[in-house]
């Protein structure tokens, strides 16, 4: 029997692009399909998948990655008013809402970057700054504008991480350098949620889902940029694939 590749769900966006078809596109930045594919997963989409698809379609996976995006989570979903400024995919957040809890508690491996640590949060009842830079005390977390990827995705500031948690053994010690591409932020932790890297000015970066049957993490930065030359974004992305890979065997037998 041949070996199965880990199959990892990533939630796509969804935008209006000015082609010729004048309709809806489904997007996901290439970036996070080729980390998924440098980890030996094999990264899938759902087109048009709602939230009444989950039940459906979270058992044939053996993995989540919720990945960054420019749009913003609707801040109705955590009892705030949206920014006239909010670029929005409500039909992600409509998504993302039921699939997080639903991973939780299937233990499907669940891996939030940026946008996607924001989702976890609000989807387990949390809160958002909606432009962190704005908040007294608070650093500007955005990245620079105008300026090519290499910048934009350079190291920003240090994380803190907590006392033996993961992070720490993938950071290979207690704080690391990492990028900085977000306007929101953490504000109220969501229900079970465990603050494990913290930014300069006590920004919640990095959280783990308390007692989670799989791997369940969140991160603010973006460990699949460059990670073929970043130790820290490597372990951490590797974590995940094996967390993925154990779950596919549960599921399907011999993996890859
Ligand atoms: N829009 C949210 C989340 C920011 C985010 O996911 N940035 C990544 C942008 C690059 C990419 O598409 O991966 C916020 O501003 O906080």
């Amino acid at each position: 029997m041949s070996a199965h590749k880990p199959l990892v769900w990533l939630p796509a966006c969804h935008r209006n692009l000015d082609l010729c078809d004048p309709g809806g596109y489904t997007v996901l930045a290439d970036r996070y399909a080729a980390a998924v594919c440098g980890l030996g997963l094999q990264p899938v989409l759902f087109p048009m998948a709602g939230a009444a698809d989950v039940a459906d379609l979270l058992p044939l996976v053996d993995g989540v990655l919720l990945t960054g995006s420019p749009s913003n989570v609707e801040a109705s979903h955590f009892g705030a008013s949206a920014l006239a400024s909010d670029l929005l995919d409500p039909r992600r957040d409509r998504l993302t809402m039921a699939l997080v809890p639903a991973a939780v508690a299937a233990g499907t491996p669940l891996f939030g970057v940026c946008r996607g640590l924001q989702e976890m949060n609000v989807a387990l009842g949390g809160s958002l700054y909606q432009q962190v830079h704005v908040e007294t005390g608070l650093l500007d977390h955005r990245e620079p504008e105008g300026e090519p990827e290499e910048v934009q995705f350079a190291v920003r500031h240090e994380v803190i991480f907590k006392s033996g948690s993961a992070f720490m053994e993938w950071a290979g010690g207690e704080r690391a350098m990492v990028n900085s591409l977000h306007g929101q932020g953490i504000k109220r932790l969501g229900q079970g949620l465990m603050a494990e890297a913290m930014a300069p000015d006590g920004l919640v970066e990095g959280v783990h889902v308390e007692g989670a049957r799989a791997f369940a993490y969140g991160v603010q930065w973006h460990p699949e940029w460059r990670h073929e030359q970043t130790p820290f974004y490597q372990r951490t992305l590797q974590a995940f694939a094996q967390a993925c890979a154990e779950h596919c065997r549960r599921r399907m037998g011999p993996c890859a």
